[in-house]
């Protein structure tokens, strides 16, 4: 990695900032369950935007609508002005990538390769320049693997680039996860819990990998349970109880909410949210009529169960792309995407 700051040290603010991410009004729905209900959500240039919430709150199904995993059952999501395609491979393209809960690396390939997977987007040789290998087509491979190198390098992984993925630690293979997100070159990276499962010091890691991620020029929208972490990494700090959007403001704002202390400490909330922090278009009404509809996930295991699996439990996974692997829990629920 070639930069390192933190908040106080970020270099200054471009002069006129561009909202990257806009997402108006998202709702989820699976048959009766309202996961995500009317949610607002902007994302600028240069930002690092946190998402917090209880087991449940509805997190990761917004992520899965803003990276076309879902199709929401209502609400817009604007990538740069532009309403995002709704499969996922479309959205990648756009410029918005993600990474997974659990660690959804290609653990028989090495972890050059692993990367090399996440830049193949922006190739645009056709299958006949690929298998007559084309000059065209055997500079753009050179350039793929240059890039690719060049993103390892960011994340202190150059010398295993030859290693296979599955052989790393879990805080590198967590690294690895956001290499390969980057080798897309998105203008928007979402990442869901990014230090799962981490010790300190590989939290203390991710942060700065964050930071430099954010300086860069990449938005950043982070999914995190330490809430340390979280309110020491963003820039601004958005809520989700029971699929709604509770507060969002910045650090300070949001952790001395005792609304939000009380959703963490587990007590009963206020039935009918503030408003916003931010005034900035935030839907948060009708709280109370929702709250019955949408439970928090009842075991807590989020998503799939291998979420916070440790290094050993969680293995890299063989044979499943990144982008295409959140498989939906109930397929006949929702509204999905083949991805
Ligand atoms: N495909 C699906 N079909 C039916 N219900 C779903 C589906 N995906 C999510 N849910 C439900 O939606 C609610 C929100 O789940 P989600 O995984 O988005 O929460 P979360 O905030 O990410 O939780 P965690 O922090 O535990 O990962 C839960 O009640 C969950 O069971």
């Amino acid at each position: 990695m070639t930069t390192t700051t933190n908040k106080a040290g970020a270099p200054a603010a471009p002069a006129a900032r561009e909202t990257v991410l806009d997402a108006r009004g998202v709702t989820m729905r699976f048959g009766g369950l309202t996961a995500v209900r009317g949610v607002d959500l902007t994302v600028n240039s240069g930002e690092i935007v946190g998402l917090i919430g209880p087991n449940g709150a509805g997190k990761t199904t917004f992520f899965n609508c803003l990276t076309g995993l879902y199709v929401p059952t209502e609400g817009e999501v604007r990538y740069k002005g532009t309403v995002l395609p709704p499969t996922s491979f479309k959205v990648t393209d756009a410029g918005i990538a993600r990474t997974f809960q659990n660690i959804r690396l290609f653990g028989n390939m090495t972890v050059l390769e692993n990367v090399l997977v996440g830049r193949h987007t922006r190739m645009k040789q056709g299958l006949w320049s690929a298998l007559l290998r084309l000059p065209g087509f055997r500079r753009a491979e050179a350039e793929a693997s240059q890039r690719a190198m060049e993103l390892l390098e960011f994340i202190g992984l150059q010398d295993k680039a030859q290693h296979l993925a599955k052989n790393l630690p879990y805080g590198e293979q967590r690294k690895l996860e956001i290499a390969r997100a980057l080798a897309s070159d998105p203008g928007l990276i979402l990442l869901d819990e990014p230090t799962a499962g981490m010790n300190p010091q590989e939290t203390r890691a991710a942060e700065e990998l964050i930071f430099a991620i954010r300086d860069m020029g990449v938005a950043v929208l982070v999914i995190e349970h330490d809430m340390r972490f979280i309110f020491n990494l963003c820039d601004r700090v958005a809520v989700l109880v029971q699929g709604q959007k509770l507060i969002e403001g910045d650090s300070q704002t949001v952790q001395s909410d005792e609304r939000v202390i009380a959703a963490y400490l587990g007590e009963p909330i206020d039935e009918t949210p503030a408003a916003p922090a931010k005034t900035d278009g935030a839907a948060e009404t009708d709280a109370a009529a929702e709250t019955a509809e949408a439970p928090a996930d009842e075991d807590g295991s989020g998503e799939d169960g291998a979420d916070e699996a440790p290094a050993s439990e969680a293995p890299a996974e063989d044979d499943t792309p990144a982008d295409t692997a959140d498989a939906p829990k109930d397929a006949a629920a929702g509204k999905e995407n083949d991805a």
